[in-house]
């Protein structure tokens, strides 16, 4: 059995305005799951229907088996048995670090998962230092610590790491990984970076519009985008027109496509190794970005009022302005989508 099952889910501020539409999905106990996409696109909404903050318009949430959310009745956060964790720690500021870490406590047993808690994320020493007096990645640290003192089944993350700077990003996602799996907590994290995600989630959900576009693990979504939204977000790929794709194969390359059957106006994801440039006067494509990645140069032509954007080796190093030919590398394999697509999950009851 799920852990946590939410079953079409459909929620609104204002009538008429959707801010999740028709959501179901299972997270197993153990698992991390990671809701992405874009600002708006809902995923605080879910994460506070889950977490008891707001009651759904339709549909139910249950929690180890038992009902939590529903249009009729909705469990009051604090007896969900689910912790959270805020993009801006949320400590209490007049509390030092233990009085924070400790909290939530309600048993003895709380009391040394707390202890416990404090060593492992290394802040142990910090205890009677007040929030004022940690920096970004400690107040985090202690925020989690918070969070899991209680033992909840289920640890709710809302964008934990955006504030912090790139080192102590990268080192606290592993060491939620690890503090995760130690506690036997299963976690939801929002996020907006799909590298983030990608990294640390044992399956993502990707939202646009409310709605949900793709479920799956990392490896899953890599290989297999299942809309051109996924493709451009979450792969940040090339996803052209097919007869802009049509036009640079008729230089000689064949390609072959994967995916849903060929109309003139579906699109198509091109992968970094199906293309090659050459600086050439006479070729469509112009470069109209550089940007410098330290072993490459990631690059940006416009080509048929479409944008490519390609990383290449460093000493191919081109002048702003310049026009290219890219063509695509023999047996180059794309991926088909059809047009408009709809999202799996849509469509109004
Ligand atoms: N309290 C509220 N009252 C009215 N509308 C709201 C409220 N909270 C969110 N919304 C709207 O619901 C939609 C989803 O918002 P939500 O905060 O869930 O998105 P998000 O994906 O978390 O965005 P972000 O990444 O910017 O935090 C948006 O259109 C937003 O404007």
């Amino acid at each position: 059995m799920a852990l946590l099952e939410a079953t079409h889910l459909w929620h609104h501020y204002s009538p008429g305005e959707w801010a999740l539409e028709d959501i179901s999905f299972e997270l197993e106990a153990g698992e991390l799951i990671g809701l992405l996409g874009p600002s708006g696109c809902g995923k605080t909404t879910l994460l506070r229907l889950i977490a008891g903050f707001e009651r759904p318009v339709q549909g139910s949430i249950s929690l180890g088996g038992q009902l939590i959310s529903s249009p009729q009745r909705c469990l009051p956060p604090e007896r969900r048995g689910v912790g959270m964790v805020f993009q801006d720690y949320a400590l209490f500021p007049h509390l030092d670090a233990w009085q924070n870490a400790s909290f939530g406590c309600r048993t003895a047993a709380d009391q040394r998962r707390a202890e416990w808690l404090l060593v492992q994320l290394g802040i142990n020493e910090l205890k009677r230092r007040y929030p004022h007096e940690l920096s970004g990645g400690q107040r985090q640290r202690l925020a989690l610590v918070r969070a899991l003192a209680p033992g909840p089944q289920l640890l709710l993350l809302d964008e934990p790491f955006s504030n912090l700077d790139v080192e102590v990003r990268l080192r606290l996602r592993s060491e939620l990984r690890q503090v995760l799996a130690e506690c036997g907590v299963s976690a939801v994290m929002v996020t907006h970076d799909p590298q983030e995600a990608l990294a640390v989630c044992d399956r993502v959900a990707v939202m646009k519009d409310g709605g949900w576009h793709q479920y799956a693990s990392p490896r899953q979504l890599v290989a297999e985008p299942a809309t051109a939204f996924v493709a451009r977000f979450v792969l940040q790929g090339n996803v052209l027109p097919l007869s802009c794709i049509q036009a640079l194969a008729d230089g000689g390359a064949a390609f072959g496509v994967a995916g849903a059957p060929a109309t003139p106006d579906c699109d198509v994801l091109l992968r970094q190794d199906c293309l090659a440039v050459q600086l050439d006067a006479n070729g469509s494509a112009k470069l109209v970005g550089r940007e410098f990645l330290g072993d490459e140069w990631l690059y940006q032509f416009e080509l048929q009022g479409e944008l490519l954007r390609l990383k290449v080796p460093l000493e191919q190093e081109l002048e702003l302005g310049s026009f290219c030919r890219i063509s695509l590398q023999p047996g180059a394999k794309a991926l088909l989508f059809p047009p408009a697509v709809a999202a799996p999950a849509l469509g109004r009851s």
